[in-house]
């Protein structure tokens, strides 16, 4: 049984399952950041971004800014990829305006063949906020866990920083590729390992954030990153009491691997700006939900723009029988520039739109 509240608005949570919905339910990746200034405000006062994601009652304040300014469908963790690599031990830092930086990258075969599957213990933090904010929700919407895909983190982690080309991990896969399948296989045992504590903890879905498999060659794509999803995928517990936790797979630029991405087991698909909607939808059919895919850049144009543009991705997307199998998202995170008068304008569209189109004309 279940201590927590029950839940009010579980159209997120239906949409992913494909049941019908009376509206197109709607957030956006990265809707706890930078763009908002109470965001700014509880950072300052944390001191740094891992001395906010590591204290459960600043993470759960932060993770609760966006709803309170925005009726959204969905709440997501207030954490960060990266603290599964930093919790085997790598060094995570954020250096202002730098990104992430790991002291200890894997570079030599010494250093990855000493990699290990962390004690989930170290991640605790990540669990014990995921329980506060299941409890400070109180039944509103349903709270999302996630994790980077093994090889989304792997890059982070032989790279040991952000990257535009990838040189040095790619660099491995063509002449070392045991050992960045060595990685791969443990980063998949820490994915889900985590995944399934944060469903313990009380996860009403989960994510798996793969940013860099569209860094990929084809076939590359499928041996290196796709296949430890799967894997990972195969090892949730897929149900919490009674309800279905439904998995959603994001591969940044995987558009072309679609169809191959929704055999892998997930519930949902996430896609970028640059899929459409219609074709994506035609090529799976009710296999799986679709979650995407406004080009976050839209936000910045006038009110009357964005709204168009949000008409343009549900009318692409269409309404299939029973009208579910799309949550409405953005194609990426959110600008830091970002006037959060934008999202107020896209989320009114949504929810105003897609309920317009499910009455009868
Ligand atoms: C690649 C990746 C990372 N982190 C993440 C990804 C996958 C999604 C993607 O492709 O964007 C995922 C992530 N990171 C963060 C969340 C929180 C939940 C959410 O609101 O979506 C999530 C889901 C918080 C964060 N993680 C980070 C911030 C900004 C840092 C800050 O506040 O100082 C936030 C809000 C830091 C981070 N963390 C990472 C980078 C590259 C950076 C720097 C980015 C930047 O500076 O804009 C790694």
């Amino acid at each position: 049984m279940s201590t927590f509240a029950p839940l009010q608005n579980d159209t997120f949570l239906r949409a992913l399952l494909r049941q019908p919905t009376d509206y197109t339910p709607v957030w956006l990746m990265r809707q706890a950041g930078r763009y908002l200034p109470e965001y700014r405000a509880t950072r300052k006062k944390a001191g740094s971004f891992m001395g906010l994601a590591t204290v459960p009652d600043l993470a759960t304040e932060v993770t609760l800014q966006p709803l309170e300014r925005f009726p959204l469908d969905a709440a997501i963790l207030f954490s960060d990829i990266l603290t599964v690599p930093d919790a085997m031990g790598l060094g995570l830092h954020f250096f202002e305006g730098q990104g992430p930086v790991f002291s200890k990258p894997l570079r030599t075969e010494a250093e990855v063949l000493a990699l290990q599957v962390p004690d989930l213990h170290k991640l605790d933090y990540v669990f014990d906020a995921v329980t506060q904010i299941r409890t400070e929700l109180n039944g509103r919407v349903p709270l999302i866990g996630f994790a980077g895909s093994p090889w989304t983190l792997a890059c982070y982690m032989v790279e040991g920083k952000s990257s535009r080309e990838f040189h040095t991990i790619k660099q491995m896969l063509y002449s070392r590729p045991d050992l960045v399948h060595h990685i791969l296989r443990i980063n998949a045992t820490a994915v889900a390992e985590y995944l399934n504590a944060q469903i313990d903890a009380g996860a009403q879905a989960v994510m798996i954030f793969d940013s860099w498999g569209g860094a990929l060659a084809d076939g590359a794509y499928q041996a290196f990153s796709l296949r430890y999803m799967q894997q990972v995928l195969a090892c949730l517990h897929r149900s919490n009491g009674g309800a279905k936790i439904p998995a959603i797979v994001f591969t940044k630029g995987g558009g072309q691997w679609l169809g191959q991405i929704a055999d892998i087991g997930a519930d949902a698909v996430g896609l970028d700006w640059t899929a459409n909607l219609a074709r994506a939808r035609a090529l799976v059919g009710h296999k799986v939900a679709i979650q995407g895919g406004l080009d976050p850049a839209s936000l910045f144009a006038s009110g009357e723009q964005i709204r168009a543009e949000v008409r343009k991705v549900i009318d692409d997307f269409g309404l299939p029988s029973g009208g579910s199998g799309h949550v409405f998202n953005l194609g990426h995170g959110i600008s830091q520039f970002t006037p959060p008068e934008s999202v107020a304008t896209m989320v009114d569209e949504v929810h105003r739109y897609s309920y317009r189109q499910r009455q009868p004309q």
